[in-house]
This record gives C-alpha cells, sequence and structure tokens, in this order.
C-alpha cells in the first residue's frame, strides 16, 4: 500500500489503490489482444447459470429462508443496519451520492451468496475485457465502447489495434465548435438570423438520450427551444413545425445507422417543409446537421458531410447519448455542461472498474435484481425519481435496460431456462402515488423500486416547502413500503376514529399493508451534469453486469426486426383499397377492416 498516506488516512489510500488498479487495467488493455473474437469467446460462461455453485447456494438459501427474511425484522436484529447496507459516492464538485440498499430483503449470508455468484460469473474479468475493447457483442463482432466516448483519462482504448481516443476527442471538438457557434449567434440560417430551435429526428438511442437529458437538465439550458420528433406518426412531425420557423430553426437528423424508416421519412419531410419557404437547396446546409456511423446515406440524404458528426459501430444506440448522438444536449446545455456529463459517467466508471465487488455500486444493484427476478419471481423493476426534470428516466432505460436484457439466449446459443431482463417501468413522484402505488403497497406482485431524489431543488418555491413535501413523500414511500401497517395498529386507527365494530371487522382486511416489500434509495445533492452522468452509467453497469451473470449478449437487438421486416411487406398493400388475404386471419380482417374506415 502506498505509505505516503500513512498519515492522510483511507481517501488517500483510496485513490492511491484505483490509480494503481486504474493503470494496471491500462496496461492490460494494452497488451490484449481483441481483434479477433478472443474477447467474446472468453466472455462465455463455462456453466449454465442455475448449474454453478452459487447459483445452487442462492436457491438453496431461498427455498429455506427466502419468505423468512423481513426488512422490519432485520433492521430490528441490527442497528447499524444502515450504515452496513449504503454506500457514498464521494464527488469532487457535487457532493456525496448515497445509495441506500438496506430496505432490501438480504442479510450477510444472502449478501455473501450474491458477491459469490458475482465472482464465479467472473463480472470483473468481463468488465475488463469490455473496457479494453473486447468485441463482446459477438453476434455484430463489435467492442462495446461507450465507455470511450466518456474516458476523460484519455488512456489508450484499442480497436482492431488503433486507439480510438484520438478520433473520440475529434468529434468532441467539432461539437464543442458546432455549440459555441451555434449559441454564440456566429452560425446564422439562410437569411442570417441566428438560430432559436433545434429540432433533433432520431427514434430509440437517437432519441430517448437527448430528450430524457435536456429534460433533466433544462435548469442548465443556455436559451434555445429544443423539440424531439421521434415517431413516424406524422402528428408528432406537423406539431413541431407549427413552433419553428424555417429561418431560425436548426434539424438535427440523429441516426447511427442513417437506415431508421421513421427518422428517414420524418427528415424528408422536415427538409421538403423547410424548402418549401428557403426554395434554396443550398440553404439546407445552414439548418440540417447530421449524427450518425454512416457518411454515405449522410450524403445521400443531402447533408454536406462537413456537417456531419460522426461516430462508430462500437457505440450502440442505447448507449450513445455520450458520443455525436448527444449533440442536442451540449446545444441545450453548452459544451462544458456536456463535459461535466461526460465527467459523472467518467467517475462512475472508475468506480466500477475500482472498487471491490462488496463496495461496488452497480454491481450490488445488479445482484439484488438478480435476488428478486431470478429467486423470489419479480418481473417488473420501478424506476421512480422524486424529481419532475427526470420525468424521462424510466423510458429511456425502457430502452436501455430492455433492449439490452430482453433476451432468452445465452451467449453460447443455448435457450435459458431462468428469468433475465425485467420490465423497467415508472414515473416521478409524487404522481405515481396517484396513480398506481396501489400495486406497489398492497397488490399482488413484488414490485422491486429504485427511488432517487435530490436534496436540493433548482426550484425552491413556497419557501423551500415545495420540495420539503417532496422529500417527505419520498421518504416516507421507502418506510411505509418495508414496515406496513400490521392488523392491529389497523384496528386501533379504525377504532379510534369510532367505527363500529362490524364496520371495522368488515373494513379491517383492506387496511392491513403486509409490508416488506424492497427499495434502494438513492440522494444527490443536486441533479447537475456530473451527477445525471453517474446515475445514467450506475444504471449502465447494472445492466452489463446483469447481462454477463444471465450469460446473454446485452449489446445486439435482433428482437427489433421481424416486426420491422413485416411492416416493410404490409406498408404496400396499404397504399389502395383492394381487399387482402395473403396474411393470417386477424391480420387479414384488420387490414380489410382499415382499408374500408378510410373513405
Ligand atoms: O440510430 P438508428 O440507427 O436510427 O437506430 C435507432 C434505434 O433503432 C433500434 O431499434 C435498432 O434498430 C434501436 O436499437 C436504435 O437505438
Amino acid at each position: 500500500m502506498n505509505n505516503k498516506c500513512a498519515a492522510t488516512g483511507a481517501k488517500c489510500r483510496a485513490r492511491a489503490e484505483a490509480s494503481r488498479i486504474g493503470a494496471q487495467i491500462g496496461a492490460q488493455g494494452q497488451g490484449l489482444d481483441f481483434s479477433e473474437r478472443k474477447g467474446a469467446t472468453e466472455m462465455e460462461a463455462k456453466q449454465f447459470l442455475t448449474s454453478t455453485t452459487a447459483w445452487q447456494n442462492l436457491q438453496d438459501y431461498y427455498n429455506k429462508n427466502g419468505k423468512g427474511l423481513v426488512i422490519k425484522e432485520l433492521f430490528a436484529q441490527d442497528p447499524n443496519r444502515f450504515d452496513k447496507y449504503s454506500l457514498k459516492l464521494s464527488t469532487p464538485n457535487d457532493g456525496d451520492i448515497l445509495i441506500d440498499f438496506s430496505k432490501n430483503r438480504i442479510n450477510d449470508q444472502v449478501f455473501k451468496l450474491l458477491l459469490d455468484l458475482a465472482r464465479e460469473r467472473k463480472v470483473e474479468e468481463a468488465r475488463d475485457i469490455m473496457f479494453n475493447g473486447g468485441k463482446i457483442n459477438f453476434t455484430e463482432n463489435r467492442a462495446v465502447l461507450h465507455i470511450a466516448l466518456r474516458n476523460r483519462s484519455n488512456r489508450p482504448i484499442m480497436v482492431d489495434g488503433k486507439d480510438v481516443m484520438p478520433d473520440v476527442n475529434g468529434v468532441l471538438e467539432h461539437m464543442k465548435q458546432f455549440t459555441n457557434s451555434i449559441l454564440s449567434g456566429e452560425w446564422k440560417g439562410y437569411t442570417g438570423k441566428q438560430i432559436t430551435d433545434v429540432v433533433n429526428i432520431g427514434i430509440g438511442g437517437s432519441d430517448l438520450g437527448p430528450l430524457m437529458v435536456t429534460e433533466a437538465l433544462k435548469p442548465f439550458n443556455k436559451g434555445l427551444n429544443l423539440h424531439f420528433v421521434s415517431n413516424i406518426d406524422g402528428t408528432h412531425m406537423a406539431e413541431v413545425l407549427k413552433k419553428v420557423n424555417p429561418e431560425t430553426v436548426l434539424f438535427i437528423i440523429a441516426s447511427k445507422t442513417f437506415t431508421t424508416q421513421e427518422t428517414c421519412t420524418n427528415a424528408k419531410s422536415a427538409k421538403d417543409w423547410f424548402l418549401a419557404t428557403s426554395n434554396d437547396p443550398s440553404s439546407v446546409a445552414k439548418h440540417f446537421v447530421a449524427l450518425s456511423t454512416n457518411a454515405a446515406k449522410v450524403s445521400e440524404f443531402g447533408i454536406d458531410t462537413a456537417n456531419m458528426f460522426g461516430f462508430w459501430d462500437w457505440v450502440g444506440g442505447r448507449y450513445s447519448l455520450w458520443s455525436a448522438i448527444g449533440l442536442s444536449i451540449s446545444l441545450s446545455i453548452g459544451f462544458e455542461n456536456f463535459t461535466q456529463l461526460l465527467d459523472g459517467a467518467f467517475f462512475l466508471d472508475q468506480h466500477f472498474q475500482t472498487a471491490p465487488l462488496e463496495k461496488n455500486v452497480p454491481v450490488i444493484m445488479a445482484l439484488l435484481g438478480v435476488w428478486y427476478d431470478n429467486f423470489y419471481g419479480a418481473e417488473t423493476h420501478a424506476l421512480l425519481p422524486y424529481d419532475q426534470y427526470l420525468h424521462r428516466f424510466a423510458a429511456y432505460f425502457q430502452q436501455g435496460d430492455m433492449e439490452s436484457n430482453g433476451k432468452y439466449v445465452t451467449r453460447s446459443g443455448k435457450l435459458v431456462d431462468y428469468s433475465t431482463g425485467p420490465i423497467v417501468w415508472g414515473e416521478p413522484g409524487t404522481n405515481g402515488q396517484h396513480a398506481f402505488y396501489q400495486l406497489i403497497h398492497q397488490g399482488t406482485r413484488l414490485i422491486p423500486a429504485d427511488f432517487i431524489a435530490p436534496a436540493q431543488s433548482h426550484n425552491p418555491i413556497g419557501g423551500g416547502a415545495h420540495h420539503r413535501i417532496l422529500l417527505a413523500n419520498f421518504l416516507a414511500q421507502t418506510e411505509a413500503l418495508m414496515a406496513g401497517k400490521a392488523e392491529a395498529q389497523a384496528r386501533d386507527e379504525l377504532e379510534r376514529a369510532g367505527t363500529g365494530a362490524d364496520e371495522v371487522g368488515r373494513i379491517l382486511p383492506h387496511k392491513v399493508f403486509e409490508g416488506n416489500r424492497p427499495t434502494n434509495s438513492i440522494v444527490v445533492r443536486r441533479v447537475t451534469p456530473f451527477t445525471l452522468g453517474v446515475l445514467i452509467a450506475l444504471y449502465e453497469q447494472k445492466i452489463f453486469t446483469q447481462g454477463i451473470i444471465w450469460d446473454i449478449n446485452s449489446f445486439d437487438q435482433w428482437g427489433v426486426e421481424l416486426g420491422k421486416q413485416l411492416a416493410k411487406a404490409i406498408e404496400p398493400e396499404l397504399q389502395d383499397n383492394n381487399p387482402v388475404s395473403s396474411h393470417d386471419g386477424s391480420t387479414n380482417g384488420l387490414i380489410n377492416f382499415i382499408k374500408s374506415s378510410r373513405s
């Protein structure tokens, strides 16, 4: 251990250890050759998950003790439970981030068994392969390197023998220059006016990330109006075009492949709308830019590739907001704040790479998810941010989690015989309390939930009363879900309220809360670009870890192809009103009814 820290204690030792491990990983990275499929085959689990020792020990423990794990009792048995099962991430300038996982159905034995599972599934080894450019997305033979986009250390990261960092930094510099020229007014529209509105045209990972982040960081907006068009439904584009002026609007066509039908169709409609006013093809260059890996398709569409911000096939769509896809974020909050977002994600990546498993937040969150998903049979996971600006956070991770881990075939091509990715859902608090908390409190399903809140609001109106009430609900909900309300307490409340004996007997069962509903609580000082970067990366690395444990490829998305394929066959059939019979009875019936309903 670094003896310079002898006098200054734990933090110094931790930093020294982190930089030692970081250097070691970096060195390994330069030594490892992932140019072939080595990274992929190394990732394949050697054993079927349910036949591993760790899994069987967990199953055995669950069978004997699972139902007997009562969180309220675990707190009563251990006054230090909160300290034992919570962690703080001390950020450089944004205070501490508290992750409280004490309101879970775990004890020391379960925690140990879960950590054994992470070890037996070689999570740390897989992590290092990813961070060093291994082609772990083996069905597309690609590395998975969104971490390189926020690699603020600039350590070399090799793909096919080439360090990707110079190109990453080149695109960031282009984004910086462009952002500054738009925000300063230097960049003018075709009539010489400053840009006032930005329309991001993209879908999935080319929409959800920029939308969620620009909403979450609205307090940092520099003045531009941001609009997002994703749906092929003409309403989406039509409603936005009503709000913008062709002389002062900038269209961002965001598409990794630049072949996505919705985005290409929307982009063409936007261009037609624009040219109908400008009547000058040369003016397109002042109002259209592209974010893509596909320069040929960008050029074919009619955007000058000088106005293209590129990225690479090793950036997955749902992991791309850190790349050029984040241009609308940079335009909204400024490039400096965009780099803060990257810094936050890098901070979490370093934590993920260096913290021991038992102190590793994404690993712990992943293991808790496995515990509920695979042993308690929970099928969903709720993300409940107590922050209105984070209202798109759950929607973002619907793609992030469900498109990553919604898989039923292992890396070696076998069908799983265990659950994999959960259904992710959620809405901001306190709104969710008035919509679906009834089910979370008294439904028949176990709904593990993450509650997220900032200690400080960007809008302390009402003398701070609003935020105080918001936080009170944030805190009360996890307490209520854990503690519940016993029959005796419910009876006492009814009787104190003067309820007659017969009535008490009738309604008492409905007033009891069984509790023992698990939650994690995450508190940041404020939602800032840095802390948001930490939160997003935290969930990304949780998803990665679960994918390794489940032995699935979290980074392809073949499941989205069949629907697109069939839609391409049906679309021409809708161009006239002749009845069809080329499908199953239902699809034929639906098509023909629609045809008959159009006149
Ligand atoms: O960025 P693009 O290539 O237009 O893809 C958009 C989205 O479409 C997908 O469904 C893949 O087809 C998502 O994975 C992706 O984020």
